[in-house]
């Protein structure tokens, strides 16, 4: 096994999010589909859908290259049957996570966490039936509490719940932060929204009130190597009286913001690779502009593939060219060496 690649920015690719569907049984109001768009359309599986073989193949051979994490993503990656077999197949070196909304947990928790799965992420909003429907415009509300509690009785830990925070659902935020804080086993990652994803700028809110709340309420703060995210630890007793529990987590929720919104540093510890549901390779989330097929590839192929998208990966937020004193473009400083 080599070193990581790293891009030019010195920021090394460790890990991979693979979507294995653009489906999902879910309409998210705010749904940005990896970039890619809404999920709507048939639930029948299509043709150009990545395979269980191709995703193995591209696993195995980037597993060379130093990659320790795969995430599995969609749409929802649960409607596909194969799921339990491809991440039976994956290389027992990488740890393995899942994003999905939480629905069909309830019956496959176990059989996926003996395939090798290490942690799921579930898409919670709310803790309200009627604003979890009005943001995913579906009825689940049940089967997804009830799959999150699956998903900790079949030991797939941390279960973090994902809340896009934005005008719908920032009401619901203190409830979350308790909800976790009272649950062990449960972690909350809130989310900024992404007007330029959706269209909505209306809805958007200013998620540094949410991080100026958390630092208020929290017993201790730390940052986290992936995108410098910022952790609040929150005590699950009274919080009024939150007192310097450094290291004794035993009584506290994790709540981790993500907020890539015009966010550099973020930018500058990003150290993924993004594979779509139709195989292909892209640098980053938000661009769909180096977009590189993996089709019927051989592995020699899929080698050179990936060094090329991991030479052409430049930071999405923040200005990463700069002019120098002598008027030629140059790499910005900011993002060097991450
Ligand atoms: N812009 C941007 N957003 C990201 C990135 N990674 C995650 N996000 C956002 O965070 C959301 C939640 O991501 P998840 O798939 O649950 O997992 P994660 O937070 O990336 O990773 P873990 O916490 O390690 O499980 C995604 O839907 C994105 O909106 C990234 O690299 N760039
Ligand atoms: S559950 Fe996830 S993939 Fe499905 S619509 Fe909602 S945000 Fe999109
Ligand atoms: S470069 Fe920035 S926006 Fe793009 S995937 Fe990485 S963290 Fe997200």
């Amino acid at each position: 096994m080599s070193e990581p690649l790293a891009d030019e920015f010195g920021r090394e690719v460790t890990g991979v999010r693979i979507s294995l569907t653009d489906r999902c049984n879910f309409d998210c109001i705010y749904c940005h589909n990896e970039g890619l768009g809404d999920t709507r359309g048939p639930m029948e599986p299509s043709d150009d859908e990545i395979t269980a073989d191709e995703v193995v193949r591209f696993l195995e051979v980037v597993e060379e290259f130093g990659v320790e994490k795969v995430k599995f993503t969609g749409g929802e990656p649960m409607l596909r049957a194969d799921l339990e077999e491809i991440i039976r197949r994956t290389p027992e070196s990488m740890e393995v996570s899942l994003t999905t909304n939480g629905t069909f947990l309830r019956g496959r928790a176990e059989d996926l966490k003996e395939a090798g799965l290490a942690r799921v992420n579930v898409s919670q909003d709310a803790l309200d039936p009627d604003e979890f429907a009005a943001v995913t415009k579906s009825g689940a509300y049940e089967e997804v509490l009830d799959g999150v509690e699956a998903a900790i009785e079949a030991g797939l830990t941390p279960v973090k719940l994902n809340m896009v925070v934005f005008e719908h659902t920032a009401g619901y935020v203190e409830g979350m932060v308790d909800h976790v804080a009272e649950n062990e086993g449960l972690q909350l990652q809130l989310i900024e929204y992404m007007p330029e994803l959706t269209g909505r700028p209306e809805w958007n809110i200013d998620i540094q009130r949410v991080h100026d709340w958390l630092e208020d309420i929290s017993d201790r703060v730390e940052h986290r190597e992936m995108h410098d995210r910022k952790r609040y630890w929150v005590s699950s007793t009274d919080r009024d009286t939150a007192t310097d529990s450094e290291g004794d987590d035993s009584n506290c929720g994790m709540v981790e913001i993500v907020d890539p919104v015009e966010n550099p540093t973020f930018c500058a510890n990003c150290h993924r690779v993004r594979v779509t549901h139709e195989g292909y390779l892209k640098g980053c989330l938000n661009r769909n502009d180096d977009l590189r097929s993996m089709g019927e590839m051989s592995r020699e192929e899929i080698r050179e593939t990936f060094r090329a998208v991991v030479d052409n990966r430049v930071p999405y937020y923040g200005e990463y060219l700069i002019e120098g004193d002598d008027g030629e473009w140059e790499l910005n400083e900011e993002y060097i060496g991450a």
